[in-house]
């Protein structure tokens, strides 16, 4: 097998692209526990109902910080392949650091994708690090507190996603059993009317299908829950355009991802004809690809995935530049519990935070990654005071679900 770490740095004698604390001339004695270092950095991948990927930040102070970075194949050999980037660097410099891996990375694409998923999981883990070592909860590094708990919605399921009664049975269910006041639904199921699914048309009797889901489930709920609904980059802007104007007459919390993610002028087009709020946000990469969203207004939510945009630091410098446009942030979010944990102390510390998505009801086990219980109650999570993130690791539950293959971290 290759070994990532070993392969050549074609960068190396590029100074421009290297902002390591050696070429940048930066000391490392600064005092007691912040004079640390950074030993090893380690992943395993759970199989969750996404393949999660943990991340471990080893650092020679004896303190360990747990990352994670956005689901899927790749992003392993990349942490590995970045890790003599990070050995021997002070990992309270995350800021530095983050961005001495976007350079470093950037001829093999840190601009967008899998290379800037892998460093937000890094980015996460330093963030538990710097916490651990600071003794201050992950919050306190990313601007304080404006909440307690954060507000979080439920994406939700059902065995017919296409019939709008099952739908509404589970919104009732999940509203008055588990106490969500705000959920989630997919809008991008087959209603038996498609001609063809490859030219992303909506025809007339696919629009009113999609008007009967929401009418059922908005219905069922009241005005005891908020209801989003989320159509996976599925529609042309005309489409899209009409099935948001039919939907203007409902409840409608937003319509997410109406189109395919990569022109934002027709994203833009979209937004500006229709009332129905519009979120969109998961697909794009860091603050310079969510610029070309907020900066029209081409939004009316910003829906960045924290694991996967850059990590912490990066979704506050997002969120930020989203305030100066007066638009909320509903953080997009599939991760475990450190990825969710991670977007509630960012959602914690930013005006903005209109809620963050939880997307494993039905796995059962989710919470079983961790020592502590109750993360979410009532649809609120509450941000724990411990430091770093605040979450212990369960090994034994972590290895039980361990993609097949897939080898264990080490504890310290
Ligand atoms: O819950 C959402 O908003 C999603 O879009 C879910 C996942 O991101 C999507 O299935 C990824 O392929």
């Amino acid at each position: 097998m290759v070994d990532h770490a070993k392969l050549r740095d074609p960068n190396a004698e590029y100074t421009m692209r290297d902002l390591s604390a050696e070429t940048m001339g930066i000391s490392n004695e600064r005092g007691g526990v912040r004079d640390a270092e950074i030993t090893d950095v380690q992943t395993t991948m759970v199989d969750g109902n996404y393949p999660w990927i943990l991340v471990r930040v080893y650092t020679d102070a004896g303190v360990v910080g747990t990352g994670e970075s956005y689901w899927g194949g790749g992003d392993t050999a990349i942490i590995e392949r970045m890790k003599p980037f990070l050995v021997g660097e002070n990992p309270l410099d995350i800021d530095r650091l983050y961005e001495h891996l976007i350079q470093k990375m950037s001829g093999e694409g840190s601009i967008s994708g899998k290379v800037v998923s892998a460093i937000s999981g890094i980015e996460i883990a330093l963030h538990d690090v710097a916490g651990k070592l600071l003794d201050v909860p992950a919050y306190q590094l990313v601007g304080g507190k404006y909440r307690d708990e954060v507000r979080v919605y439920c994406d939700l399921h059902t065995e017919n996603e296409a019939d709008p009664q099952a739908c509404a049975a589970e919104a009732e269910r999940v509203v008055e059993n588990l106490g969500y006041d705000a959920i989630k639904f997919d809008l991008d199921v087959p209603s038996g009317h498609e001609k063809d699914r490859a030219n992303r048309h909506l025809r007339n009797p696919e629009i009113d299908h999609k008007v009967d889901i929401v009418e059922a489930t908005t219905e069922a709920v009241g005005d005891k829950a908020d209801v989003a609904f989320d159509c996976h980059w599925s529609f042309t802007g005309g489409s899209a355009k009409r099935l948001a104007n039919a939907l203007e007459e409902y409840d409608v919390w937003w319509l997410e991802d109406p189109v395919p993610p990569e022109n934002h002028e027709v994203q833009k087009e979209v937004t500006k004809s229709t009332t129905t709020p519009i979120a969109v946000g998961e697909n794009v990469y860091r603050k310079h690809g969510q610029r070309t969203l907020l900066q029209p207004q081409a939004v009316d939510i910003v829906a960045p995935d924290l694991p996967r945009v850059g990590g912490m630091r990066e979704t506050r410098k997002i969120a930020d530049l989203a305030d100066m446009y007066y638009i909320p942030v509903a953080m997009h979010n599939v991760s475990s519990p450190i990825g969710t944990m991670a977007s509630a102390h960012v959602g914690a510390a930013i005006p903005n935070s209109l809620a963050l998505e939880y997307h494993s009801y039905e796995l059962g086990w989710w919470e079983d990654l961790v020592e502590e219980d109750d993360l979410i109650e009532e649809g609120r999570m509450e941000i724990p005071e411990e430091p770093g993130l605040g979450l212990t690791l369960n090994f034994d539950a972590i290895e039980d679900h361990m993609v097949e293959g897939e080898t264990l971290f080490d504890e310290s």
